[in-house]
């Protein structure tokens, strides 16, 4: 009998922690008082498979953006491991350190604030394709078009500078010098949030068709929940630095099985009201990153904590069709 092994992940995450040290006031130096750490990753283990889009949902504060600055390589964790195609890249130097930055782009909120003023957008995709030698005379050119067309941009648009542009159309010049890299992989945090809900839409659809045809990996990070199901394959929760579920996006959406997963869609305003209906909204304040709770997190908000979940943490394991780290998945759930 013929066996189909399932695909390897493209990214492999594993028990990553990433913990800053906070400034001080100058009282506190005065005082002599040591800095604070804040744990804004704590374990966080995910598995990103090739040409999925996984979407990245949690509080304000969660490590949403720190977990994309890990995995893009713009902050160097502070330990666990971060595999791309099997290798390490935690500490990458030199030639292979260009090569995973070239292979794995960052997308902003604002492109306005990255793309240079008194540059064109010639000279913008020009200056990106040539850093990277991925075309050289006059195939770049060739390519400034080929990527504007991507993006659904007229060939005008090349001679043009970022104040020229609408937000949207913006957010459109990111996404067009991010593939000029080639990627494999795009990590979008909040790529859309600043901008009105018709031209959120036409850029999300956007990044959506190009995922299916270039067969790109996208890590979407964002706050709209409805926006979250309509782009993933696959969706993570995150909760105080700490995947708590991961699962495919409309069997998450619809039956959650993390308590934490259930009070996040339960407050979502824009969804569907039979989801409300399934648990109470999150209660209390998300606790503060520099003294997570023991145990699991979660508990000292969770409506169905036990003794158990103020001692044990509990580890992210198969429930239904995804993993959750909950004690009592199974029970609260209904699995
Ligand atoms: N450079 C930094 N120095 C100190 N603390 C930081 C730094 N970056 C993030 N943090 C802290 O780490 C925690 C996680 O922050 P992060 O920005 O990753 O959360 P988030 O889920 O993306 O939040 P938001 O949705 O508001 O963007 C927060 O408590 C934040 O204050």
């Amino acid at each position: 009998m013929l066996t189909v092994e399932p695909a390897a992940p493209l990214l492999s995450i594993r028990d990553l922690s990433m913990r800053f040290s906070k400034s001080r006031s100058l009282s506190d130096t005065l005082a002599g008082r040591p800095r604070q750490i804040v744990s804004a990753l704590n374990g966080v283990d995910l598995d990103v498979m090739p040409a999925e889009t996984l979407g990245i949902v949690g509080e304000s504060g969660c490590g949403k953006s720190t977990l994309a600055r890990c995995i893009a390589g713009l902050h160097q964790p502070s330990s666990g491991d971060i595999r791309f195609e099997g290798q390490s890249v935690i500490g990458l130097k030199g030639a292979s350190r260009r090569a995973y930055n070239r292979r794995v782009q960052m997308m902003f909120q604002d492109p306005y604030t990255s793309l240079n003023p008194r540059m064109t957008v010639r000279d913008t995709l020009r200056e990106a394709i040539s850093v990277h030698h991925m075309r050289e005379g006059a195939a770049i050119d060739r390519r400034i078009y080929e990527l504007l067309d991507l993006v659904r941009l007229p060939d005008g648009a090349a001679d043009k500078y970022p104040h020229e542009f609408s937000g949207g159309q913006r957010q459109r010049i990111g996404i067009a010098r991010a593939l000029s890299l080639e990627p494999t992989c795009l990590v979008a945090d909040e790529l859309v949030s600043a901008l009105d809900v018709s031209v959120q839409a036409q850029v999300v659809n956007l990044l959506l068709e190009l995922q299916d045809n270039l067969g790109l990996t996208v890590l979407f990070v964002a706050h709209d929940l409805r926006l979250v199901r309509h782009v993933s394959h696959r969706v993570a929760v995150i909760y105080l630095g700490a995947i708590v579920e991961v699962g495919p996006s409309e069997a998450l959406f619809s039956r959650p099985r993390h308590p934490y997963s259930q009070a996040l869609l339960a407050a979502a305003p824009s969804l569907d009201p039979a989801d409300r209906r399934r648990a109470p909204a999150l209660s209390g304040e998300l606790p503060s990153p520099l003294a997570i709770p023991p145990g699991c997190p979660f508990h000292v908000r969770c409506p169905h904590a036990a003794e158990r979940c103020r001692t044990e943490k509990p580890v992210l394991r198969p429930v239904g069709g995804g993993m959750a780290a909950c004690h009592f998945a199974e029970a609260i759930s209904g699995a």
